[in-house]
């Protein structure tokens, strides 16, 4: 379903801006909840759909917030950002790995 055009415009491109909202609040093109429409469901769906869902969106988004807030992100010297993916199993993976150089932004 992740792969299907049917469902998912250039699919197999990396598109974070498709999981931004309108920002009138509303989900722009999917629903993690199932109950709208099944497009993705990292959270399982339906009846025995994952309780900690909020829980865990609140977190990941507290986490990330977080580390951007404290610390200052670059690219080891030399280095380029490359989104290139590699197939691993089932799972998509960088080409080419990330590395970066982290830094307290307060000291
Ligand atoms: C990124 C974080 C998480 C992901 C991706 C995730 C994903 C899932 C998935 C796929 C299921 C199976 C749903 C199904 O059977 O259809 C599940 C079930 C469950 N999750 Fe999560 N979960 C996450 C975080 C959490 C958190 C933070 C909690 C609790 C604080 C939690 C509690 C549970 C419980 C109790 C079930 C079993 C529900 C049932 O069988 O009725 N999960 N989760």
């Amino acid at each position: 379903m992740g792969r299907d055009p049917k469902v998912w415009e250039d699919p197999m491109e990396f598109k974070s801006e498709r999981f931004l909202t309108r920002g009138d609040g509303m989900p722009q093109a999917f629903d993690l909840t199932g109950s709208r429409e099944i497009k993705m469901m990292p959270f399982g769906a339906g009846r025995r759909i994952c309780p900690g869902l909020a829980l865990a969106l609140l977190q990941l988004q507290y986490f990330v917030a977080n580390l951007i807030r404290e610390f200052e992100w670059t690219v080891k010297d030399g280095e380029e950002v490359d989104l290139s993916e590699k197939q691993y199993t089932i799972l998509i993976m960088m080409k080419n790995r990330l590395r970066t150089h982290i830094s307290p932004r307060r000291v």
